[in-house]
């Protein structure tokens, strides 16, 4: 994936119906898990619930882009060591991205995937993740993070300047069983713990890079009003979950502009991956996010996470912060 990460051309872009970018990196990835998915879970009929289709890729001009996607699918998975099969065709890479299909829901087990959260941040060259959770009965109940990019010592406020500048970061939360990080390479994994600061005045927090994903005006009107004194870390996708979730600040916050749904694959993973690490997330109504809806999430203005006892303060900062801004319009 970093590799590819380096090596984009910019034939791998396009831009989808709603204008946001999706690389052949998105689709390689999806039909990646798809695959591993489906070869681990043999005795069971896959419900997936993944960000892209094959929709583009089926017309005409996807054409050279498939064969893009379906050497890079076969070159993973032959590097991987573990596939004795033959190489996948095209049709075998386009069904395996359209696997994501389901609606999810409140019965039985679906998969939740997102193949690159933050494209942005991976065309940028910084962070991204690949994120993918397990639904049982509308509840998280399996999560995995994983963020090639980000390091692995702590990115929150001073900090920065650590001289340990290895990166690779593998998050795993189960219920009940705590949320666990792992270098991508495989050693030093450690259990991990939201922070346990109590004076919001010590607080740093997280939110989008993208303006356009979460308004900027609004973190810094709720952190003006908690006392932050620390800037706003911005990094891409769920790697802010991540980080949360071992203490590198002690919130997130995030405010789409008005309109915009939430799906559930930009979420799910992260969201356990912080409450199995003993913090709490939640819509900017204080409400708990809810996976059962379908591919959506159905909530309130926004979505905060913190620890326990900072979550009153911040719930409080929020809402003032909102009814000032419904008020100033
Ligand atoms: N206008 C918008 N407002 C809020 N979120 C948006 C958005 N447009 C795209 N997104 C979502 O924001 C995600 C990235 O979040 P972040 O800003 O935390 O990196 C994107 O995930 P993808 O990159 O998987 O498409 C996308 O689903
Ligand atoms: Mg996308
Ligand atoms: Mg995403
Ligand atoms: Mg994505």
């Amino acid at each position: 994936m970093m590799k590819v990460q380096k090596e984009l051309l910019l034939s791998d872009v396009q831009s989808k119906s709603d204008k946001s970018p999706v690389t052949v990196a998105d689709y390689g990835s999806q039909a990646v898990v798809s695959f591993m998915l489906e070869r681990e879970l043999p005795s069971k009929s896959l419900s997936l619930v993944a960000e892209e289709d094959s929709g583009y890729l089926r017309n005409e001009r996807g054409q050279e882009t498939v064969q893009r996607i379906t050497k890079l699918v076969n070159d993973t998975l032959a590097s991987d060591g573990s596939c004795s099969e033959s190489p996948l065709t095209a049709e075998d890479v386009l069904r395996a991205i359209d696997n994501g299909k389901s609606e999810g829901g409140s019965h039985g087990q679906h998969w939740v995937l997102d193949p690159i959260d933050g494209t942005k941040g991976f065309l940028r060259g910084d962070q991204y993740a690949i994120a993918l959770a397990l639904l049982d009965e509308g509840k998280v109940v399996l999560g995995v993070l994983a963020c090639p990019n980000l390091p692995l010592a702590s990115i929150g406020g001073d900090t920065q300047h650590s001289s340990h500048r290895e990166v690779g970061c593998l998050f795993f939360a189960e219920v009940g069983a705590g949320t666990y990080m792992q270098s991508l390479d495989g050693s030093s994994l450690i259990k991990v713990h939201v922070s346990t600061i109590e004076n919001s005045e010590e607080a740093s927090f997280f939110e989008s890079f993208e303006a356009a994903h979460s308004s900027h005006d609004l973190s810094s009107s709720i952190a003006k009003k908690l006392g932050v004194k620390a800037p706003p870390v911005r990094i891409d996708s769920q790697a802010k979950y991540g980080a949360l979730s071992r203490g590198d600040g002690a919130i997130y916050l995030r405010f789409p502009h008005e309109g915009y749904r939430e799906k559930i694959w930009d979420h799910a993973a992260g969201c356990i991956v912080v409450t199995e690490a003993g913090g709490v997330v939640t819509d900017a109504a204080g409400h708990p996010l809810d996976f059962s809806k379908g591919r959506y999430l159905d909530l309130e203005a926004g979505i905060m996470a913190t620890n326990q006892k900072l979550m009153p303060l911040l719930l409080k900062a929020v809402r003032e912060s909102l009814e000032e801004k419904t008020s100033s319009l």
